[in-house]
């Protein structure tokens, strides 16, 4: 152990030791019997129900500034992850960490735990094992959760005529980009950049919005790389495809009144936002519209049969789509 820095073991009880919670008194059985400290954590899951997991990894320079804050990279970190159990329909329970770091510095860990923490119990999720490696900085984060048995919602059940939904305003994240290095001052900034700031900072996983969903969504999936480009995963694996509205591409006024007529382009293809992209049958579409969790959904397209992805125009036009998106190869 080296001055300021902390050894690893001290670390993992200081600051990954107790993140988050899990209320086991709202199951008949312990659905978590072993967490942190042995060489496996284990999970037991209720009677009926399966696990859904996923895991994703961060890399410093590419998925996060070098300049992020400890206390936003936790966060940040946590929500990308979760994300994918809400395309799910999956209700979190437990997730692991595994941390690769330069340097073991308290401030930092204190800071980064603080973030995590936060979502963690908001979810009401618990931390439950991982991994922690001296290297450049990166994170990985598999999520763990419950959904009752075959009703998980998949990527290949889109049909012919369902509605593609959005769950909320796309493209400000993407904008964000231009602006990390605005983070330390948020509260400074004027209202508009903010706003992107926090949609990149602090995304929020659509959980109850994608448990609503089961049983109901044909399929769904989240939005990390792009509107198109996620869409696109569903169109393939239902054979399908599908006809964008232009008209009803959600994006917010913020981002308008910051980036002009780029919002649309941005919303399409830029990633990052977290939101759900879903394929919903009108007539469910109609019984679900009036609900809460459905207040910032948009339609903003049809399922065809024919594959590939048209935008119908403001003038009336068709023009094909190329699904483009954020590739890391
Ligand atoms: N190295 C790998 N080994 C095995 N399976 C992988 C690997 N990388 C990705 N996959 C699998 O490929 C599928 C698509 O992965 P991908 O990471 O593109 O998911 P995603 O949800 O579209 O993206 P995101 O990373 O933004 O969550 C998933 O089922 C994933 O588990
Ligand atoms: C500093 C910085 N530069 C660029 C981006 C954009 N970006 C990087 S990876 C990705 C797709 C999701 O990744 P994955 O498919 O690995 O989940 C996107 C949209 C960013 N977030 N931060
Ligand atoms: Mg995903």
């Amino acid at each position: 152990m080296t001055n300021g820095s902390i050894d690893e073991f001290g670390l993992i009880s200081r600051f990954f030791g107790n993140v988050g919670v899990f209320d086991e008194s709202l199951y008949d059985s312990p659905i978590i019997p072993q967490g942190i400290g042995d060489d496996c954590a284990i999970l037991r899951p209720p009677p009926g129900h399966e696990i859904c997991l996923s895991i994703d990894t961060l890399v410093c320079g590419v998925h996060f500034p070098e300049s992020i804050s400890p206390y936003h990279l936790g966060y940040r970190s946590l929500a990308v992850s979760l994300s994918d159990l809400a395309a799910m329909g999956a209700k979190p329970v437990a997730f692991t960490l595994a941390l690769t770091i330069p340097e073991s510095s308290p401030e930092w860990l204190a800071e980064f735990s603080r973030g995590m923490s936060q979502l963690a119990e908001r979810h009401q999720i618990k931390l439950i094992g991982g991994d922690t490696t001296k290297g450049p900085l990166t994170i990985s984060i598999q999520v763990h959760g419950l959904v009752p048995v075959d009703q998980a919602i998949k990527r290949s059940g889109a049909q012919e005529g369902d509605l593609i939904c959005v769950s909320g305003s796309l493209g400000a994240a993407g904008a964000a980009l231009r602006f990390l290095h605005m983070e330390a001052e948020m509260d400074a900034v004027n209202d508009n950049i903010r706003h992107l700031l926090e949609h990149y900072f602090c995304p929020q996983p659509k959980i109850e919005l994608g448990c609503l969903l089961r049983s109901q969504a044909n399929a769904a999936i989240d939005i990390s790389d792009g509107l198109l480009a996620d869409f696109n995963h569903i169109a393939t694996s239902s054979n399908v495809g599908g006809l964008f509205y232009e008209e009803q591409i959600p994006c917010s006024e913020k981002l308008i009144a910051e980036v002009g007529s780029e919002a649309q382009s941005l919303a399409l293809t830029a990633g990052d936002d977290y939101e759900l992209c879903f394929s919903l049958p009108a007539q469910r579409y109609d019984q679900l519209k009036g609900e809460d969790l459905f207040k910032n959904v948009v339609v903003v397209g049809v399922v065809s049969a024919e594959q590939g992805l048209k935008m119908k125009c403001k003038d009336g036009s068709e023009r094909v789509l190329n699904p483009g998106g954020y590739t890391h190869f």
